[in-house]
């Protein structure tokens, strides 16, 4: 199987979302539901030839510049020019419930349906997602974003990004350039967990 350049040799490359054996059956129907079916039809449906592996939208780089914040890890950056609101990835990881079967400080963990209680941690293993990087210090608005969406290839709802802005709108949106970094919004949450966290390491 090809993996993608500078894909760490430790860790697994996943070609498709991972269970942990936790997930509860009603969980399970929750990702296999397929919201075309359904009435609440708001999530995207993305066709089974916009998710092969590696991704031809993304390149995994080293970050070599002393002034971003996460100089000396790796980061995803554009392999070619995308459109505003265009799909760029989908996140794989090991998908589970807040009951286990992950690692709870984890820094790959996003939500895919908080009210199911269903996230995706790509700490262990994942893909080429699981590089991007916060827009904070570094740029100064994120220029793509994530959401759940319905993923043909796996018949399964996944975590996945997409490129911020609407196709026509004209404006200072204007798509990701190939070669700029992809950089998204953990959200304030991922920010205050971890200050919280090193305090609580500060006082030990
Ligand atoms: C999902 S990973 C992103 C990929 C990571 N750079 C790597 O090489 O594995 C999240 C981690 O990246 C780092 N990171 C991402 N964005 C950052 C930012 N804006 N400022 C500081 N660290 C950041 C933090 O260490 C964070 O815990």
């Amino acid at each position: 199987m090809s993996k993608p350049k500078n894909w760490p040799d430790t860790l697994p490359y996943l070609t498709a979302p991972l269970h942990s054996k936790e997930l509860s059956p009603s969980q399970l129907q929750t990702l296999r539901t397929n919201p075309r079916n359904s009435s609440s039809h708001t999530i995207q449906i993305i066709p089974a030839s916009s998710t092969q592996t590696p991704s031809t939208n993304v390149k995994i780089q080293p970050i070599q510049e002393p002034s971003h914040p996460a100089n000396g890890q790796y980061g995803l950056f554009a392999a070619r020019d995308l459109k505003p609101g265009a799909f760029i990835l989908p996140y794989l990881g090991r998908v589970h419930g807040g009951g286990g079967g992950t690692d709870p400080h984890s820094d790959y963990d996003l939500w895919l349906d908080r009210d199911a209680d269903i996230a995706v941690d790509a700490g262990r293993e994942g893909n080429e997602g699981r590089f991007v990087n916060d827009y904070r210090g570094v740029k100064r608005r994120p220029n793509a974003e994530f959401g759940a969406a319905w993923c043909e290839r796996w018949g399964q709802l996944c975590v996945a990004f997409w490129v911020v802005g609407s196709p026509g709108k004209k404006g200072r949106l204007e798509g990701i350039r190939k070669g700029e970094e992809i950089l998204v919004s953990y959200g304030k949450c991922f920010w205050e967990e971890r200050m919280a966290e090193a305090e609580r390491v500060g006082e030990d």
